[in-house]
Parts: structure tokens; sequence; C-alpha cells
């Protein structure tokens, strides 16, 4: 019997997500679309009726941004938010600020499937000689984490991300659910899929086939345990849901939308062996 809801939301469309670039750890702010994104999400959601306790986010401005606007939409500004670096997208290391259709050109589309959906393949770390290694690590937010900065991660693969997840979803999130609140995660689409893969047992290979659209509410609901006890739902216009995860897939195909990547200043980091 469903005890528990938990909503886990993959922030709006943000500006990378729409040149097809991986953003990771770069902190890009919504879109215009992303912004009507999140409005709509939050729309919704008042619609069916849904009230959140407690709202978690990540560090970086896409998801923080969006839980604002989802929580502005239902007339529930004054729910608590609580930020950790833990939520935050998985780590691109060397592959941060690349488009993911010029990569598909030169490693070709399984090379960067993998990187992008595998469960324990680590893409090339960043170094100091990446265009974004500075503003990533000289910024402030990082030195509010509850590990020294040095111990920050330099790449990610999916399990690394699920690592550094679990320990604040067991010792935070959790608690607060058991207490019978019902929390929204407003993250990104590769935290939410480590965490899903945890809560619903998901094989290394079936985690491959999951992809989240942006701005779409996943509805868990889940036993006393937190086991899932029915599918997760998607909330919403369930044509269009599905239209965004392929255009989500498509990303990476080299005969869709390389034709024109956006522009992107560099393409090879001289130290990494990407
Ligand atoms: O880092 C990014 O660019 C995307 C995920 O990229 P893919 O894993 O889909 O390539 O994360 P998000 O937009 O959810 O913050």
């Amino acid at each position: 019997m469903s005890k528990f809801k938990l909503f886990l939301l993959r922030h709006g469309e943000g500006a990378w997500n729409k040149e097809n670039r991986f953003c990771s750890w770069v902190d890009q702010k919504l879109s215009e679309n992303g912004v009507l994104e999140a409005q709509e999400c939050g729309r919704l959601l008042k619609e069916q009726g849904y009230h959140f306790d407690q709202v978690f986010t990540s560090i970086l401005s896409r998801s923080i941004q969006t839980a604002w606007l989802v929580l502005e939409a239902m007339g529930q500004e004054w729910v608590p938010v609580t930020k950790s670096w833990r939520l935050n997208e998985r780590h691109y290391g060397a592959l941060i600020g690349l488009n993911r259709a010029e990569m598909a050109l030169n490693h070709g589309e399984e090379q960067v499937k993998l990187w992008r959906r595998s469960y324990d393949i680590t893409p090339p770390p960043i170094d100091e000689s990446h265009p974004y290694y500075a503003e990533i690590y000289n910024d402030r937010r990082y030195s509010t984490c509850d590990v020294p900065k040095e111990e920050l991660p330099k790449t990610e693969s999916l399990k690394e991300v699920l690592d550094r997840l679990l320990p604040y979803w067991n010792n935070v999130i959790v608690p607060v659910i058991k207490s019978g609140q019902t929390v929204l995660l407003s993250a990104h689409g590769n935290s939410c899929r480590a965490l899903l893969k945890h809560l619903e047992d998901i094989s290394e290979t079936d985690i491959v086939n999951v992809t989240l659209p942006t701005g779409v509410p996943v509805l868990l609901e889940l036993d006393e345990d937190l086991r899932p006890v029915k599918p997760r739902q998607l909330l919403g216009d369930q044509a269009k849901i599905q239209a965004a995860i392929k255009k989500q897939h498509d990303h990476a195909s080299k005969l869709d939308s390389a034709l024109k990547p956006a522009p992107v200043p560099y393409s090879l980091y001289p130290k990494s062996s990407v």
C-alpha cells in the first residue's frame, strides 16, 4: 500500500540544454523555455491538488530557480528549501561545455551514449587547463560543502553520483519523508536517474534506457520502507513527454542535430584523452 509520495523533478530547460552542450557543474540559468516549463509544472501540480512540506535542490541555479518557480506557481513559496551539492548534476569531467552532436561526429554515437547513459563509465577528468575549471572550483559555493574542495569530484560515473548522493538521501531526506512530509526534489537528469536506480532497483543494463525530460514531475508512490508500490508516473501530457524523451535521446545523434552544432570555442582538451 502506498504510504508516501515523493516527487522528483529535472529542472526546466537550461541555456546549455538548448545549445546541446554538457552543462554539468557549470552554473547556467534556465532558458526562457525553461522558465515556462517550471511554471507549467507548478500549475499542473497545483491543479492536481499536491502540497509540499519540504523541497531539496542542488546548489546549481537551474534547479534552485526551478524550485522557486514551481512553488510560486503553486502559491507555496513559504515551503522550506534545502540545498546540497550532493544533488548536483553528474560531474561530466573533461566533457563539460562540449556539444553532444559534435562529440558524436568525432567519437561516434555509441561512445557518446556510453558516456551519457552507462552506469559505471567515467569520462576523462577535468583538469586546470579546461576552460571551465577555474569558474567551477573558484566558486564560493564549493567552499561550503561537507567535504573539502580538494575532495570534490573531477569527473563521475552514474555510480559515483549515487555514491555521493546516498549518504544525503539516507541521513537527511529519508527521515523527512518517513516523518510523513511530502518532498519535492528539484535536481538534474542524472542525479534523479541515480536515485531512481536505487529506489526502483533498476539494473545496470536497464538504467541506460532511463531518460528524464526537463520540467516534468515524476511521482513515486512508496511503501513504509520507501519501496515503490507502483510504476513511476511522469505527470502531464503523455504525448509531449514522449516527444521530449525522444529529443533527449536524439541529442547525441550526429545525423539529427550535428549538421549545425552550437558553436563551442574548443573541441578537445590538450591533457585529456577524450
Ligand atoms: O549536464 C547536462 O548537460 C545535463 C545532462 O546531460 P545528459 O546526461 O542528458 O547528456 O544535465 P541537466 O540538464 O539535467 O542538469
